[in-house]
């Protein structure tokens, strides 16, 4: 059984609450367990995995917010620096999904937050937990 971080950037709480429990469902599912840590916003999570993965108690990582398009340039900011924080931390071979949605509208995020829908939650741990058997793997 690994044991998963869930990092959540806490900006929506309705849209958080779905890709959370998308997440964990599909972690469970999986015969894993997982806890969860808020950060503040999508462009405090590399920060926040890094400080975790130094601590050395996680197997792997989840991280979860939404980014939702507003009138200036601040969305791509938050959505390229995220992902390219993360990517970087995927590169030192860390196990992390990326569930955080970069969408246009509510509407949008809230197609991919519901489980019940798309549930980019679920998908994100489970790309996670596809990581850490691919490292396994490969050694
Ligand atoms: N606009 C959104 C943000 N912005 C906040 C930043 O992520 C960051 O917390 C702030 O700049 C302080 O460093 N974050 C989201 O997760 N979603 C947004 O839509
Ligand atoms: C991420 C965003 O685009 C948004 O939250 C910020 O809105 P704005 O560009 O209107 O300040």
């Amino acid at each position: 059984m690994a044991h998963f971080l869930i990092v959540e950037a806490r900006f929506y709480d309705h849209l958080n609450d779905m890709l959370i429990a998308g997440a964990q469902a599909a972690i469970e599912a999986a015969g894993h367990s997982a806890e969860v840590v808020t950060v503040p916003g999508a462009l405090e999570v590399p920060g926040a995995i890094a400080m975790a993965a130094d601590a050395g108690r996680y197997d792997g990582f989840v991280a979860l917010g939404v980014v939702i398009r507003g009138e200036t340039y601040h969305f791509e900011i938050v959505s390229n620096e995220s992902a390219r924080g993360i990517m970087a931390l995927t590169m030192d071979g860390i196990a992390i999904g990326n569930g955080i949605l970069t969408t246009e509208n509510e509407e949008q995020a809230i197609r991919r937050a519901d489980p019940a829908q798309l549930n980019k939650g679920g998908g994100a741990a489970e790309a996670a937990i596809a990581m850490l058997e691919l490292r396994g793997r490969l050694g």
